[in-house]
């Protein structure tokens, strides 16, 4: 416990660095995730200070920043083939989105005496642009597939791309962000990282289509209002749809 004080971040701050427990939504939401994280900003370098990590287990930081730079190249490599997929240039996608910002979360899923009770994360599509996610060997993690929740099965040496919000409205619809959730069971904890890439908080985001389908909008006014209204699904990309 001492150490988490030590690490925490700041509870009333969206997305602050450090050891947490809640993802901060409006005050009368009462639904509380069954999960302890620790968030950390990895990029740009400007926002890279490995000393607010912890560093019990040895090279730990020099991972955690290794780690970082190859998950860059390769969410980079993969916007690159959506965009050419696409029939767009290969740097389309990357240059919509603008300088990456990274944050990396290790999420801890305990095991909950009553899962049917609860969540281990709410429903919600990711807001940023891709999403890389590596997890141990227990089932958790589900995605929302043709009205029904799917689990998706681990594979210890497999990273999983989820695509997120912004990659939908660039791509204006024709690729979705992939709407998921984390169950919790009672017997096993469960450990996932999540490798974030957004754009940063002063970037227009708008399809890269005619005619769009999706209003332009400020990336810091989108995790405004993500943060203030809850994910709940995916109702904040849904809050952009031009009604024609
Ligand atoms: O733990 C997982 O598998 C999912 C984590 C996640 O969706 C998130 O942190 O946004
Ligand atoms: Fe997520």
């Amino acid at each position: 416990m001492e150490q988490k004080l030590k690490y925490s971040c700041d509870p009333n701050s969206p997305a602050s660095e450090g050891y947490g427990s809640r993802m901060l939504v409006a005050d009368n939401d009462s639904v509380l995730d069954w999960r302890d994280y620790f968030d950390h900003h990895t990029l740009p370098l400007s926002r890279r200070n490995p000393a607010k990590w912890p560093h019990y287990q040895p090279h730990y930081r020099e991972v955690v920043a290794e780690y970082s730079d190859q998950m860059k190249f390769l969410a980079q490599r993969l916007l690159g083939l959506i965009s050419e997929s696409l029939g767009l240039p290969s740097s389309c996608i990357e240059e919509a989105v603008g300088e990456f910002c990274q944050n990396i979360t290790v999420s801890y899923y305990p095991p909950c005496p009553q899962p049917d009770l609860t969540l281990g994360l709410q429903s919600h599509s990711d807001m940023g642009a891709v999403t890389l996610l590596i997890q141990d060997n227990v089932e958790g993690l589900q995605v929302f597939k043709d009205g029904e929740w799917i689990t998706v099965r681990p594979l210890c040496d497999g990273i999983l791309v989820l695509l997120a919000d912004q990659t939908e409205i660039i791509t204006n619809g024709k690729y979705r962000s992939c709407q998921h959730r984390a169950i919790t069971n009672a017997d096993r904890a469960r450990l996932s990282v999540a490798t974030f890439h957004d754009p940063a908080k002063t970037r227009k985001v708008f399809p890269a289509f005619e005619p769009p389908i999706y209003h332009e909008v400020m990336y810091g006014d989108y995790v405004s209002s993500w943060y203030t209204k809850g994910p709940e699904g995916k109702r904040n990309i849904d809050a952009l749809l031009i009604k024609y």
